[in-house]
C-alpha cells in the first residue's frame, strides 16, 4: 500500500510541542523503509498516525485509497496492516500459538473458532506457524501461556501474529528491542522477506537502518533525513541535531 502524508502535524492535549510538524512524505507500495530518530522523536506517533491511532491536528494521510481518520476506512485499512507494537499487545491467559493466529481472525469459519476455543492452530495456518516460529526460534514455546514467554520471546510472537495475516501493510515500532543480536536478526530478516508488502520499521539500531533501502529520520517532529544509504556522518547528525529539517 502507498503512504502519502502531506502536511501532517499531530499533538497531544499535554504536550506544549507537537509530536509531528508538518511532515510531508511519499512511501511507495511494497517499499521498506527505517524511522530513525532519538526518542521522543516523534516514531511511534507518525506510525500510530499511518494506523489511524492518532488523528493528526492538520494535514491529509492515505494509506492505499484509504483514509485512516476515517471511520468506515479504518477497518478496512486495519485488516490490510499487521502491527508490532512497543511492549507489544498480546492477550494474557492465551497461548502463544492462538495469540500467533488471533491476526487471521477476521477470515475464520465455525471450523477455526472452534480450533482456536480448543486451544489449537486452525490447519490452514499450522504449516506457516510452525515455519515462522522457528525462524524466529520461538517454536518450543508455541503452547506455553504468553505471560510465561520472555520480553523478546513475546516479542518474536507479536512478529510472527503481523506476518501471518499475510497483511498489505507492516507497520513494526522498535520490534528487536529486548533480542539478542541473532534473533533480532532473524526478526529484520522476516520483515524484509516480506516482498510486495510496504513495510515501516521504527529502530534505533543503526545496523538495522542500514540493511534497509531507505531510512527516514525524524528530529522534533520534522523530517530531517530522508535517503538511501545512512552514513557515519548522517547518523551523528541525525543525533546531535545538526541536521537540518527538510
Ligand atoms: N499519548 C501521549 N500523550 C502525550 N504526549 C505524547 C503521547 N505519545 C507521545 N507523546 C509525546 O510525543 C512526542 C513523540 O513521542 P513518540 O512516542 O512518537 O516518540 P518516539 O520517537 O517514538 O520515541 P521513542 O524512540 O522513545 O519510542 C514525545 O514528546 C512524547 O512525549
Amino acid at each position: 500500500m502507498k503512504i502519502e502524508l502531506k502536511d501532517v502535524s499531530a499533538s497531544f492535549a499535554d504536550s506544549d510541542a507537537p509530536a509531528l510538524n508538518d511532515i510531508s512524505l511519499t512511501i511507495d507500495q511494497a517499499e521498506h523503509v527505517v524511522l530513525l530518530g532519538p526518542s521522543g522523536s516523534g516514531k511511534t506517533t507518525l506510525l500510530r498516525c499511518i494506523l489511524g491511532a492518532v488523528a493528526p491536528t492538520s494535514g491529509m494521510i492515505r494509506v492505499g485509497d484509504l483514509d485512516p481518520t476515517d471511520d468506515s476506512d479504518l477497518r478496512a485499512l486495519r485488516r490490510k496492516t499487521g502491527v508490532i507494537r512497543q511492549g507489544n499487545d498480546l492477550v494474557l491467559g492465551l497461548r502463544a500459538q492462538t495469540n500467533a493466529v488471533l491476526g487471521t481472525a477476521p477470515a475464520w469459519g465455525l471450523r477455526e473458532w472452534a480450533s482456536v476455543l480448543r486451544g489449537k492452530v486452525p490447519g490452514r495456518y499450522q504449516e506457516r506457524v510452525h515455519a515462522l516460529a522457528e525462524a524466529q526460534g520461538i517454536l518450543p514455546y508455541l503452547r506455553n501461556r504468553v505471560e510465561n514467554l520472555s520480553g523478546g520471546q513475546r516479542q518474536r510472537v507479536a512478529l510472527v501474529r503481523a506476518v501471518l495475516s499475510e497483511p498489505q501493510l507492516l507497520l513494526a515500532d522498535e520490534p528487536t528491542s529486548g533480542l539478542d543480536p541473532v534473533t533480532s536478526q532473524a526478526a529484520v530478516d522476516t520483515l524484509r522477506e516480506a516482498k510486495g508488502v510496504t513495510v515501516v520499521v521504527s529502530t534505533h539500531d543503526l545496523g538495522i537502518a542500514r540493511q534497509f533501502s531507505r531510512v527516514i529520520a525524524l528530529r522534533a517532529g520534522r523530517v530531517c533525513f530522508d535517503g538511501p544509504q545512512l552514513s557515519e556522518h548522517d547518523a551523528e547528525e541525525i543525533y546531535q541535531g545538526t541536521a537540518v529539517p527538510a
